[in-house]
């Protein structure tokens, strides 16, 4: 059976009022010859939560997870990390950030051990039984040039750079797309184990939703240069139906129950909408009318069309 303990330190934040670890407001970013990626964005992330940032390919999760950390700059709009601009980070913020890119940034030519201690010197906080622990545990050569470490290998030795310093932060930008199954469960542990020691902040975009189910207390669906849906999971499942019927039978039961419509296709025959419900206004069954709760995997699909 699937353990699942799904994230949230929100409650046990230890300063409720802190500024939030990020608060995005109206990015709009474009790439020469593309339309916006991220438009008009806006987003804030409290201390303590677990989001999982989900999106098609291309919808802009890279994008927007480097322009959290201020490693891009928007055309419009700012970030402000902890209450600082993301843009001109002092050292107090940097030391607070954890970040696992998609594209391994690793120096080949180190070896893990020339690696650690390098990033070693800039912090001034650094876990060394922490570090020494995953060494170990997830079996990182430690002499071997990084560059002929294996993918998985260099995934997790770029995680355990990333927690090392115990990031308040923590960015992770699809951490388990070269890991094998053991290796994602290795992984997500440690990240329940961080969150759960230290109240750790935490976004992660991934396109494997059985972990997001297991640990992500939060979603964020990314779409249209938007974050088109943010909820907890739980609400998520009580709140959200896809409807299918006519039109008139749709906007009747939308309207009554003041409903949000998060997307609208056209099927040749009827209608299908995926509508978000005020709490305890889901419609009762009625003729002519199909409602059904979805699994993340059919919200996504449902979203991503
Ligand atoms: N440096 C760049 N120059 C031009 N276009 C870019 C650049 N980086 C990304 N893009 C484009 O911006 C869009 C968003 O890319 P991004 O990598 O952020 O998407 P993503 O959601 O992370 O995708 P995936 O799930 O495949 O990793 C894509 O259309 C991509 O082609």
């Amino acid at each position: 059976m699937t353990q699942t303990l799904m994230l949230d330190a929100t409650d046990a934040a230890p300063f409720p009022l802190a500024r939030p670890p990020v608060q995005a407001m109206g990015l709009h970013l474009h790439f020469a010859g593309h339309g916006p990626v991220l438009d008009n964005l806006d987003w804030q992330i409290q201390p303590g939560q677990v989001v999982g940032l989900l999106g098609r390919n291309g919808a802009g999760k890279t994008t927007l997870l480097e322009t959290l950390l201020g490693l891009r700059e928007p055309s419009l709009g700012q970030v402000q990390l902890f209450g600082e601009p993301a843009l001109q980070p002092s050292d107090a913020l940097r030391a607070r950030l954890g970040y696992v890119p998609q594209q391994s940034d690793l120096f080949d030519d180190f070896t893990p051990e020339q690696l650690l201690r390098y990033f070693r010197s800039f912090y001034p906080r650094w876990n060394e039984a922490k570090v020494d622990g995953l060494m170990s545990r997830w079996q990182i050569p430690v002499n071997r040039r990084i560059a002929r470490l294996s993918q998985g290998q260099q995934q997790r030795l770029s995680i355990i750079r990333a927690l090392a310093h115990d990031p308040d932060l923590l960015v992770l930008d699809e951490p388990v797309a070269s890991l094998d199954p053991l290796g994602r469960r290795d992984f997500l542990r440690e990240l329940v184990e961080q969150v759960l020691d230290r109240g750790t902040t935490v976004v992660f975009s991934t396109h494997i939703l059985s972990d997001l189910e297991r640990v992500a207390f939060n979603i964020a669906f990314l779409s249209g240069g938007k974050i088109a849906l943010q909820a907890p999971q739980d609400q998520l499942a009580e709140e959200v139906r896809l409807l299918v019927g006519s039109e008139p039978a749709l906007q009747a039961v939308v309207k009554a129950s003041r409903a949000q419509v998060l997307h609208r296709r056209s099927l040749p025959s009827s209608q299908r909408w995926l509508v978000r419900f005020p709490e305890g206004q889901i419609p009762p069954p009625q003729a002519g009318l199909q409602c059904e709760a979805l699994g993340l995997e059919d919200l996504f699909v449902e979203l991503a069309q």
